[in-house]
């Protein structure tokens, strides 16, 4: 046989097939459209998957095609998780045509959303179909009821939970900003219904896992180690961003009918949550806390600054402390801004980057108000019935009869009332109020009087840690020397200042000096000692005095602690630490089971997380005591 015989021959036999093909097709044609059209009239709901579907629609003519389709999720993964919300997902009015050009990935809308489960239905305004349609019409609007019933119980839940929450934390937490809540469960929700139609970007995703995992460093290493390596072995993007309101986000990977893979997602998916909580946590406990001072005095800002309100004497002594030796004890004075019609000086945040910070106010000096108030209650006092009530709910005792008649005091009076009730007058100093690290706010301390009393407060404030201690007393002797060459401290006469003490359990303990609004230059450049007693005229304001009774303080409270700690730094470092990896996983934890209800805190993930902590916190310890019941 020749070639070109052969070539004939091949020719042949491939027209053949084609012939073959072609026939087959539109025989597999024929049939699919006789199955549309039988299931368009007679059957009118069929239970295809999407792939089928596709194949189906692209080999129905044109002008055959459904007008519209309307697609169910089966919702039995949703439900599998005993969320509600999720199920019966309905997302409707796709044109054909759009649709015809999709595959099966392009169709999954919610991340529940399956597609061996997706019961399509495909509706033509012929007459026969006029009862079905009216069926699944009403199908429709029940799924649609039941829908938005399951977003108002959701809605109810969560408000429930809000309320216990708050309950639970006796307003010691700051309140909740409810219009960026709002507007966050919109926007959540909004994510929640675009999740379909849109990819997630994996950048966010990304930086979403990436920022749990500074979360995660920031509260302790086991856990930000367990995070990671999580995040590592996941087979999607561990963390969704939109997850913060909505705690039933999957990706596309983890869309499976099969049971066992229905537990590895429901895993994941409470692993999310776990994430979530934790930024949720995070976000709630953001550093900064007002523990003392004129409420409103504050507004938040960015990239590590508080404002504070606009105070001209303030201002200056701000400007004049950043050319100081103090410059280094002061906060950073970055210059004044406006918010509105109010002015702010824009002030260094020392609570930024601190997780879980335990700070303490100390206002300074043997007085609190100021010589030029002193002589004007002579002459002209105006008398304020506000500071008289705040006497009365301390000591009912206090006002004078006179007062008591007048229901009003001079403020001075009230502050030298305040001075002599507490340590001021005496010891120079005195305690205004503590933030504890699970962010309660302690301000009773207005009778906190002696040098034991004084010294006991601070071994709570610093959980008579020896090394806590030794900081703020190096803090505190590296301040004396500073004051001592200060210019600024020579010529200025400081009242009403604090010392702010911050620590948390990463970084080193800090002092820093606040709150200049009452600090004026002496007259004629008159040179102050701030540690012999204030006569008037002599504008002393015992700041030394007070500086050396809290160094004492601090002292014996070290003294105290030591003693009841004799182990080494290093190892009573280390069993700090792991207690606080304990510490805190228990506090997420807890924080999980209280505020989602819907998922358990006995969920098998966070065991996991719970048990790898303790059980390295037990390692180098022995027996630990630090059995946690959830
Ligand atoms: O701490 P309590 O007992 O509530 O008393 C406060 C403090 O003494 C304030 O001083 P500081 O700002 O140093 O904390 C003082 O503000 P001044 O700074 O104005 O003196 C308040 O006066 P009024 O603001 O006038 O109420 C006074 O009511
Ligand atoms: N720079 C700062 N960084 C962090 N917290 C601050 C800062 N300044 C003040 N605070 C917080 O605000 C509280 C009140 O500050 P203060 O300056 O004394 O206000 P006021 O002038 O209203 O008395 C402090 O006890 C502290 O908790």
């Amino acid at each position: 046989m020749d070639c070109s015989a052969l070539v004939e021959e091949g020719l042949d036999i491939h027209k053949g097939k084609e012939e073959e093909r072609t026939e087959l097709d539109e025989k597999e044609d024929r049939k699919q459209n006789n199955i549309l059209r039988s299931s368009l009239c007679e059957e009118s709901i069929w239970t295809r998957s999407i792939s089928d579907l596709t194949v189906g629609m692209n080999k129905i003519p044109r002008k055959q095609r459904p007008v519209q389709a309307t697609f169910y999720s089966g919702g039995q993964y949703a439900s599998s998780l005993g969320e509600t919300a999720t199920s019966d997902r309905e997302v409707k009015c796709w044109e054909a045509e759009g649709l015809s050009n999709m595959g099966p990935d392009q169709i999954q809308l919610g991340g529940e959303m399956q597609e061996g489960s997706m019961r399509v239905m495909v509706r033509e305004g012929t007459e026969d179909c006029v009862t079905e349609r009216e069926e699944q019409e009403g199908m429709e609007k029940e799924r649609r009821d039941e829908s938005s019933d399951m977003w108002k119980a959701r809605d109810d839940r969560k408000a429930r939970w809000r309320v216990q929450k708050r309950q639970r934390l006796k307003g010691s937490v700051e309140e909740e900003n409810e219009k960026e809540r709002l507007e966050m469960e919109r926007d959540g929700r909004k994510r929640w219904t675009q999740r379909g139609s849109k990819e997630e970007d994996p950048q966010i995703a990304e930086n979403g896992a990436e920022a749990l995992l500074q979360v995660a460093s920031i509260r302790n290493p086991t856990i930000s180690r367990i995070l990671l390596n999580s995040s590592s072995s996941s087979t999607s993007s561990s963390f969704n961003y939109s997850s913060v309101d909505s705690d039933e986000v999957f990706s596309d990977e983890e869309e499976t009918t099969t049971k066992e893979q229905c537990i590895t997602n429901k895993k994941a998916c409470s692993w999310r949550t776990f994430l979530t909580m934790m930024q949720w946590s995070a976000r709630r406990r953001s550093s900064w806390v007002q523990l003392a001072g004129h409420p409103g005095n504050f507004c938040p800002s960015e990239g590590g600054e508080v404002l504070k309100k606009y105070n001209a004497v303030e201002s200056s002594c701000l400007q004049a402390l950043m050319h100081d030796s103090l410059c280094r004890f002061v906060p950073q004075y970055y210059g004044v801004t406006s918010r509105g019609n109010e002015r702010y000086m824009r002030l260094e945040d020392l609570l930024s980057g601190k997780s879980f910070p335990v700070i303490m106010d100390c206002k300074m000096g043997v007085r609190t108000y100021l010589e030029k108030d002193l002589s004007k209650v002579q002459h002209s006092a105006s008398l304020r019935s506000d500071m008289y009530w705040k006497m009365v709910k301390v000591d009912p005792a206090a006002p004078t009869v006179e007062e008591h008649a007048l229901r009003a005091v001079t403020k001075s009076r009230y502050l030298q009332w305040r001075d002599s009730l507490s340590s001021s007058s005496t010891l120079g100093f005195r305690i205004e109020g503590i933030t504890k690290e699970n962010g309660k706010v302690l301000r009773d301390f207005k009778m906190t009087r002696t040098l034991a009393q004084v010294t006991d407060t601070v071994l709570t404030f610093t959980k008579k840690q020896p090394n806590i201690l030794k900081d703020y007393l190096s803090r505190l002797m590296a301040l004396d020397e500073a004051l001592k060459k200060s210019e600024f401290f020579k010529t200025h006469e400081i009242i009403g200042s604090s010392l702010l003490f911050i620590h948390d359990r990463r970084s080193k303990a800090n002092i820093w000096m606040i709150d200049f609004g009452k600090t004026f230059p002496t007259d004629s450049g008159l040179y102050l000692k701030h540690n012999i007693p204030w006569i008037e005229g002599n504008q002393e304001d015992g700041y030394l005095t007070g500086l050396a009774s809290l160094t004492s303080v601090v002292k014996e409270a070290l003294l105290e602690a030591e003693k009841l700690n004799p182990c080494d730094c290093s190892t009573d470092t280390q069993h700090e630490l792991q207690t606080h990896c304990v510490s805190v996983t228990k506090d997420v934890m807890q924080e999980i089971s209280q505020s989602a209800p819907a998922f358990s805190a006995r969920d098998t993930v966070l065991e996991e997380v719970f048990s790898c902590v303790h059980l390295e916190a037990n390692g180098s310890r022995g027996a630990s005591t630090t059995q946690t019941s959830i």
